[in-house]
C-alpha cells in the first residue's frame, strides 16, 4: 500500500513574529518527565503546547472537534501498563480516530508502547528494566531518523514492545508497522535480543519513540533533530491532505482536578497578627569575635522557647530572636486545620478549617503584604518565617492527593503495614515562626547582623542598640560547660531504648519496591524506614528545656552539615544536620535545587578519588539521573521553556561522613513566561519573588530525591510498602524571607520529636533510606541505610558507650 505521508519536505518555521502560529497537543500520563517533553517541543519546534491530562475528558464531549484545533499530538511517557486502561485514559481513544480525522501523532515511551499495543503488539515485561540507562541505539537513518545513525539515549523502561510474541492473527495488523531503531540488550553472557526503539506506522501520521529524547543524558542535538524530521513530516502530512489546524484553545492545561478555592479569611487574621512589621528591616552589624549562631541563640532564646536557627548552604546562619510581634503557626493535613498562637500579651489562639490549597493562598497573601523593601545587603532573610513543611504536606499537594497506593500488576503481595516502633504522635504538618527580630552570622566573612522589621527598633538605645551592645561583648559560652553537657546528655541517653528496623523486614519490602520496578510503576523509589529513641524526660523543667538545644549542638558537632538546624515549635523539637539543598531562591528571579543520590560511606580507606568510581557505575548515575531529570521537569513546571539549566551533573563531593552524588539546577523566574503548573495561578504575574518561592514549594514537594520517579505514583506505592507517617522527615526546613528570597533544606540526617507525653518519656524519630533500582541489591542497601542512620543516630549513644 502506497503510504499516505509525504517525505521530509525541509522544515516550516512555526513560529511568526507574533509567537508561535502552530499549536501541539501534550497527552500527559502523569509523568515526573513530562514538562521536559513539553519544554523541549516549545523550545526546539517553537510551537505552543497544551497539556491534557490522561483523566481529562474530551471538552465539549466531542475529541474529534477538540483535535482540530491541533497540528499534532505527542503521547508523553508515565508510569503503569499500556494493558492497563487507566494507566493510558485518552491515550486509547486517539488510536480510534477515523481516517478523515487523523493527525500526526508522535509516542514517547508509554505513548510508544500504547502505538504499538494497539497495532498488535504485545507490550511485555523486559528481562530487566533499564531505567536511568543511557544506552547507544542503532537507526535505520531514515524516516525520523534521517541524517541520525547511532545515537546515545536515557531508557526508561521496564516494559518493552515484543515482536517475538506475536501470534499469527496479530502479524497482519503489525505489518503496518516499520520498526526504525533498536537497542541490544544482553540477555545473558552469550545471548542478546533486539528490542524495538522506534517505529513509524505505514500508512497513517504515527510514530513513537521508546527512549526519552528529554532526557539531559540524551544527545541533545540529535535529538532535537530527531523532533524537527518529526515535525517536518508531521506538516507535510498536514499540507498533503489540506488539514488546517484552527490554533489552540485558550487553555493551556486541561485536567480533572479543579484548584480553585476561596480566598481564606484567617489570611487577614494572620495580616493583622503581624501588624508590627513595618516594610524596612533595620540593622546593625559587627564583626562575630567569639560568637556563633548557636551561642547567639543561647544569649538571646530561653530554652524552651519558640526558637529556630537554620544554616543555609553552609554560608549564612539564621537565628530567630523573640518580639513582642512574634507568633506561629501550624497546620495539619488529616483535620484540615490551621491554628495561628500569639507568642506574648494574651497568647491568644485562633483556629480556622482550612484545605491545603488555602493555606498556601493565605501564606502568598501575607508574604505579598508585608513585602520588606529594605534591609542588609549583606542578610539572605530580613524577616518572615521560619519553619519546616512535612513530606505529607508534600503527598497533600500533589495531583490526587487522596487516592491511596494501587496495587500493581506484579504477583508480589503487599507488604504487611506493621509498625514495630513505638506509637508515635503525629506533628504537625507545617510549623512557622513568624519573626520580625533576627540575627544573621555570615560564616564565611564573619559579619554578623542583628535585624529588625518592627519600626521602634532601630530607636536609639532601643532593641537594636541593646542587642549590638550584648553583642560587642564577650560570647557567653564557655568551654568548660562542654563536659557538663556531655554528662547531663548521657544520664538520659544512657537510659534510652532504640528501635531500630529489622533488617528482614526492610529486605522484604526492598523486594516490594523491586516489584514495582518491574511492573513499569516506578523507575525508582526511596525507600525509608524509621528508627525510633524512646528517652526518659528529665524531671527538673530546666533540664527538659534544655535537652533537644544540647542535642543540636552535639549533633552539630558530630556531623556538621551544609544546611543544619535546630527547631523548637510547640510540642515538635528537630535537630538537623542535612547536607542537601531541596529549594533556594533569591530576591530578583534565581531558583536553585540541589538533589543529592548516590552516597558510599566515609572510612579511612576510602578517598574521593575511590568514591568517584564507585559512584560512576551504571546504578549510581542512574539515581542520581532520574532525579535530575525530575527536577529539572519540577522547575521546568515552574520556570517554562528556556527557563531551566543545569549547571551540574552527578558531581561527586565530600560531606563529612560520605560522599554524595549531586545534580545543581538552576530556573529563572519570567512572570511573562510561567510554566505549565503554574500558568494558572493569578499570582504568578508578581514581581514579588516570596510569591514564585511559595508557589514552587507547593508545586514541587515533596522533594523528588525523597520519593523517586515518577513522584506521584512512587509516592503512592512508597506509602503501601513503609506503611507509616514519615512526618517532618523527608519535608523541608529553612526560612521564607520578606524580602522575596528562601532557603529550604531536604529533612534528612535528622531527628525530630513530637511528644504530648511531656511528663514520662519523649520519643526521636530518624528516618533513613534510599533509592532502590532496579541495580539495587538488598545488602547494599540495606548498609546504605545504616550508614545514613548512623550520621545522627550515633548521637544518641552515650558517649561513654562510643
Ligand atoms: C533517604 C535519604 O537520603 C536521600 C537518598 C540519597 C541516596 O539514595 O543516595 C541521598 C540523599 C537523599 O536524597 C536519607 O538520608 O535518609
Ligand atoms: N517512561 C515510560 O513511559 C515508561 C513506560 C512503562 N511504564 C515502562 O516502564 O515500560
Amino acid at each position: 500500500m502506497a503510504p499516505l505521508l509525504g517525505d521530509w519536505d525541509g522544515s516550516t518555521p512555526s513560529t511568526t513574529p507574533n509567537g508561535p502560529s502552530k499549536s501541539v497537543l501534550y497527552v500527559d500520563a502523569y509523568d515526573s518527565f513530562s514538562y521536559n517533553v513539553v519544554s523541549m517541543l516549545e523550545e526546539t519546534l517553537g510551537v505552543k503546547v497544551t497539556v491534557m491530562t490522561i483523566d481529562s475528558e474530551w471538552p465539549d464531549g466531542n475529541m474529534h472537534e477538540f483535535l482540530r484545533h491541533y497540528e499534532a499530538i505527542v503521547l508523553g511517557p508515565g508510569p503503569g501498563n499500556p494493558n492497563l486502561p487507566k494507566d493510558v485514559g485518552i491515550m486509547r481513544d486517539i488510536w480510534n480516530l477515523q481516517d478523515t480525522e487523523l493527525l500526526p501523532i508522535f509516542g514517547i515511551c508509554l505513548g510508544f508502547q500504547s502505538l504499538c499495543l494497539h497495532h498488535g503488539v504485545p507490550i511485555e515485561r523486559l528481562p530487566y528494566p533499564l531505567h536511568g540507562q543511557v544506552h547507544r541505539i542503532s537507526t535505520s537513518s531514515s524516516d525520523i531518523f534521517r541524517g541520525l545513525s547511532d545515537i546515545e539515549v536515557t531508557l526508561y523502561h521496564s516494559l518493552y514492545a515484543n515482536l517475538d510474541a506475536l501470534s499469527h492473527s496479530q502479524v497482519s495488523s503489525v505489518d503496518e508497522l516499520d520498526f526504525l531503531a533498536w537497542f541490544s540488550l544482553e540477555k545473558d553472557s552469550v545471548r542478546r535480543k533486539r528490542i524495538p526503539m522506534a517505529v513509524r506506522h505505514r500508512q497513517k501520521p504515527f510514530w513513537g519513540v521508546q527512549f526519552h529524547p528529554e532526557s539531559c543524558k540524551s544527545e541533545k542535538e540529535a535529538c532535537k533533530q530527531l523532533l524537527q524530521n518529526w515535525w517536518a513530516m508531521a506538516l507535510s502530512f498536514n499540507k498533503i491532505i489540506g488539514r488546517e489546524a484552527y490554533g489552540a484553545l485558550p487553555e493551556t492545561i486541561i485536567t480533572p482536578h479543579d484548584e480553585t478555592s476561596t480566598f481564606p479569611d484567617i489570611a487577614y487574621d494572620m495580616l493583622r497578627w503581624s501588624s508590627s512589621t513595618s516594610p524596612a528591616s533595620a540593622h546593625r552589624s559587627l564583626q562575630r569575635g567569639d560568637w556563633t549562631a548557636e551561642t547567639i541563640s543561647e544569649a538571646f532564646n530561653k530554652p524552651g522557647s519558640p526558637t529556630v536557627v537554620f544554616q543555609s548552604d553552609n554560608r549564612f546562619s539564621i537565628v530567630s530572636i523573640p518580639s513582642p510581634g512574634s507568633w506561629r503557626l501550624e497546620y495539619s493535613v488529616e483535620q484540615q486545620k490551621l491554628t495561628l498562637y500569639q507568642l506574648s500579651g494574651d497568647c491568644q489562639i485562633l483556629e480556622k478549617s482550612l484545605t491545603v490549597a488555602q493555606l498556601w493562598d493565605a501564606l502568598r497573601y501575607l508574604m505579598d503584604m508585608k513585602k520588606v523593601s529594605s534591609g542588609s545587603i549583606d542578610s539572605p532573610f530580613w524577616g518572615g518565617f521560619l519553619g519546616y513543611f512535612s513530606y505529607e504536606l508534600g503527598l497533600s499537594c500533589l495531583p490526587h492527593p487522596k487516592e491511596s497506593a494501587q496495587t500493581s500488576t506484579s504477583s508480589d503481595p503487599p507488604v504487611e503495614n506493621s509498625s514495630s516502633g513505638p506509637h508515635v504522635e503525629d506533628p504537625p504538618d507545617v510549623s512557622l515562626l513568624w519573626c520580625e527580630r533576627s540575627i544573621v552570622v555570615d560564616n564565611k566573612t564573619g559579619n554578623v547582623v542583628a535585624q529588625s522589621t518592627r519600626a521602634s527598633d532601630e530607636f536609639a538605645g532601643k532593641w537594636l542598640d541593646e542587642t549590638l551592645q550584648l553583642l560587642n561583648g564577650q560570647s557567653q559560652s564557655v568551654k568548660s560547660t562542654e563536659k557538663s553537657d556531655l554528662e547531663f546528655l548521657d544520664s538520659i541517653l544512657r537510659r534510652g531504648v532504640i528501635s531500630f528496623p529489622e533488617e528482614m523486614d526492610y529486605k522484604e519490602r526492598i523486594a516490594a519496591c523491586d516489584a514495582e520496578l518491574e511492573a513499569g510503576e516506578s523507575y525508582e523509589l526511596c525507600l525509608t524506614a524509621e528508627t525510633s529513641i524512646t528517652l526518659p524526660v528529665p524531671a527538673a523543667e530546666s533540664d527538659r528545656a534544655v535537652f533537644p538545644w544540647k542535642l543540636y549542638r552535639r549533633l552539630k558537632k558530630y556531623n556538621p552539615a551544609r544546611y543544619s538546624g535546630f527547631a523548637n515549635l510547640g510540642l515538635v523539637k528537630i535537630v538537623s544536620s542535612s547536607p542537601e539543598c531541596f529549594l533556594d531562591w533569591d530576591r530578583k528571579s534565581t531558583l536553585e535545587m540541589k538533589p543529592m543520590k548516590g552516597t558510599v560511606r566515609k572510612t579511612p580507606d576510602m578517598t574521593l578519588a575511590q568514591a568517584k568510581e564507585i559512584l560512576s557505575s551504571t546504578k549510581e548515575m542512574a539515581e542520581n539521573l532520574m532525579i535530575a531529570d525530575l527536577i529539572r521537569h519540577d522547575l521546568y513546571g515552574i520556570c517554562g521553556p528556556g527557563g531551566v539549566h543545569v549547571e551540574k551533573l552527578l558531581a561527586v563531593e565530600d560531606y563529612g561522613h560520605v560522599y554524595s552524588m549531586i545534580t545543581h539546577v538552576k530556573g529563572k523566574i519570567r512572570p511573562d513566561q510561567p510554566g505549565y503548573s503554574v500558568r494558572h495561578i493569578p499570582q504568578f504575574k508578581s514581581t514579588n519573588m516570596a510569591i514564585h518561592g511559595l508557589t514552587t514549594l507547593q508545586r514541587c514537594l515533596p522533594p523528588g530525591s525523597m520519593t523517586g520517579a515518577p513522584k506521584e505514583r512512587s509516592c503512592m506505592h512508597l506509602k503501601t510498602i513503609e506503611g507509616r507517617k514519615r512526618g517532618i522527615y523527608s519535608g523541608v526546613m529553612g526560612y521564607l524571607d520578606l524580602g522575596g528570597g528562601g532557603s529550604f533544606a531536604v529533612m534528612i540526617r535528622m531527628a525530630f520529636t513530637c511528644s504530648t507525653d511531656q511528663e514520662k518519656e519523649q520519643i526521636w524519630r530518624i528516618g533513613a533510606g534510599g533509592a532502590i533500582t532496579t541495580l539495587s541489591t538488598p545488602e547494599g542497601e540495606w548498609q546504605e541505610m545504616l550508614t545514613k542512620l548512623r550520621t545522627v543516630g550515633n548521637i544518641f549513644a552515650p558517649f561513654d558507650s562510643q
